[in-house]
């Protein structure tokens, strides 16, 4: 749809875009991406016909830019520029119906049916049909915005070129906006080149992006070959860190601020911060920690400040344990953001704890450990529902930096030391008379304070590995002859 060879241009005979090339196909979302003053705006000018090219070429539908006259380019191509402050005072139906100017033909310009159709039907996507009477300087910058891009839809081109299109739109039109260009892009076939300076927008939505450096390509691909930690980093001379969405296999980037770096000196885990009654054990740190649970609240990744081991009686049993659990650590005056929340039938008092401080780290662990429902993890066998709770809920708090393998091995390692544990104590699965590997109920936490030393590992073959395997174990063995009544 577009190919661009080795393009250079600028201001005054200076360059200031020098030798790009790339190529954009029908119905893509091509995004440029670059720091203040890298010539993204002076590229897209350029594109567009505003500016000429000083060397190079840029072919649209396989014709040169140079051969197209104005009303040919303005069918085929529309620009949805950075919002003006100054706007004379059209209304904002006729702002929009100034897009279908390139379409009228004879010398009287009539206005057609077809015309109010698609004034309307742009105006109505974009969400801006119920102000149409209204004169632009009422609008808000989000709501102008959209007016433009109303007027750029209204031309029906088959190329749109955007700059930084989101940039006076709250969350939420941001999402539509970017939405509704990506459904054009893919039903009408319609092909958008737009500037930003949100990585993460542009990463979420583009097919293809171009990083412009001080005029040049730094790179052009893929997002995920664009946004990448030290790429961003050295181009923008800036710190973020990378972590993938949530919900979809995207990158995304996010900016550490100065402040909070130095803010996050260094802690020293305390006992104290361990609390313990017969309903519930309670560690409270003073900074919010990052964790990987399977707690009942607060699971998965985040960062918890209070973690809880609650107890419950045998026969607890509720439709919705989690919402249960919820309205407790409420009921307690804990913040559900801050709390990883898990449960146990076993009584507190038989819980086992350690501190181990190293030269340059410190872990705590902290185990509760029934084995009524025991279970043998390589023997399936269908098991009637639990009549004899059990539960080992392990907690492994550490003061460092964990990178996401290290928690993920940390779970491995106390994984195999609380096994073996239960091989010590020939603990066996009741249906299968077999050794158990642990119970049908067991929950694990790791927590790090993500200060100081920084860990990339955590198996059995490192320092803190070897820490989490020897705590985990003698914790565990401690917690089942208390429970077991073997030891006070
Ligand atoms: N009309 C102009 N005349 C002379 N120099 C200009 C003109 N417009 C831009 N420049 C210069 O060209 C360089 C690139 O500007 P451009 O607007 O293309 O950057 P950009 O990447 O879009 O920046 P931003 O992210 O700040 O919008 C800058 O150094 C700028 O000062």
């Amino acid at each position: 749809m577009i190919e661009v060879n080795n393009l250079s241009g600028g201001y005054h005979g200076t360059p200031i875009v020098q030798q790009v090339s790339f190529s954009v196909r029908q119905g893509e979302l091509f995004g440029i991406l670059g720091p203040n003053g890298s010539g993204k705006t002076t590229l897209l000018k350029m594109l567009s016909g505003i500016l000429s090219s000083q060397q190079g070429s840029v072919k649209i539908k396989e014709k040169s830019l140079k051969q197209y006259t104005a009303k040919e380019l303005a069918q085929v191509v529309a620009v949805l520029p950075q919002i003006l402050s100054q706007e004379f005072s059209y209304t904002v139906k006729e702002t929009v119906a100034l897009g279908r100017y390139a379409h009228q033909k004879g010398l009287f310009r009539t206005w057609s049916e077809d015309d109010e159709a698609i004034v309307q039907r742009v105006m109505a996507q974009t969400g801006v049909a119920k102000f149409q009477k209204h004169s632009l300087h009422e609008l808000s910058g989000g709501e102008k915005q959209r007016v433009y891009l109303a007027q750029s839809l209204a031309q029906q081109p088959e190329i749109l070129l955007l700059d930084e299109p989101t940039n006076h739109l709250d969350l939420s039109y941001q999402k539509d906006l970017l939405d509704l260009l990506k459904k054009m892009a893919k039903e009408c076939g319609l092909t958008v080149i737009s500037i930003f300076h949100d990585l993460n927008l542009a990463g979420l939505y583009c097919d293809q992006l171009l990083l412009l450096e001080k005029g040049k390509v730094n790179k052009l691909g893929h997002p995920s070959e664009i946004l990448k930690e030290h790429r961003i980093n050295s181009v923008y001379n800036t710190n973020v860190k990378k972590q993938s969405h949530p919900q979809i296999p995207k990158p995304q980037m996010s900016i550490l601020p100065e402040q909070l770096q130095e803010e996050m000196a260094k802690i020293k885990l305390n006992e104290a911060w361990l609390s313990q009654s017969a309903e519930m054990i309670r560690f409270e740190s003073p900074i919010p920690m990052r964790t990987l649970s399977a707690g009942v609240i607060g699971s998965g990744w985040g960062w918890h400040r209070t973690f809880v081991n609650r107890h419950v009686d045998k026969d607890y049993h509720y439709e919705n344990h989690k919402e249960e659990m919820g309205q407790y650590l409420l009921n307690n005056g804990l913040d559900l953001n801050e709390t990883v929340g898990m449960m146990t039938a076993v009584h507190l008092k038989d819980v086992a704890f350690q501190l181990i401080e190293k030269e340059d780290f410190s872990v705590f662990i902290v185990v509760t450990a029934g084995v009524g429902n025991a279970v043998d993890a390589s023997f399936p066998c269908r098991r009637m529902t639990n009549n004899n709770p059990g539960t080992i809920n392990t907690w492994v708090i550490v003061n460092a930096h964990l990178a996401d393998e290290a928690f993920v091995q940390a779970i491995m390692t106390a994984t195999e030391a609380k096994t073996k544990a239960l091989f010590s104590k020939k603990v066996k699965d009741p249906v299968t008379k077999t050794l158990a590997t642990g119970t049908s109920t067991d929950s694990v936490l790791i927590a790090a304070s993500q200060r100081g030393v920084h860990f990339p590992y955590s198996g059995t073959s490192t320092e803190l590995g070897q820490v989490i395997g020897q705590g985990v174990y003698e914790c565990t063995i401690q917690a089942l002859e208390k429970n077991r009544g073997e030891r006070r």
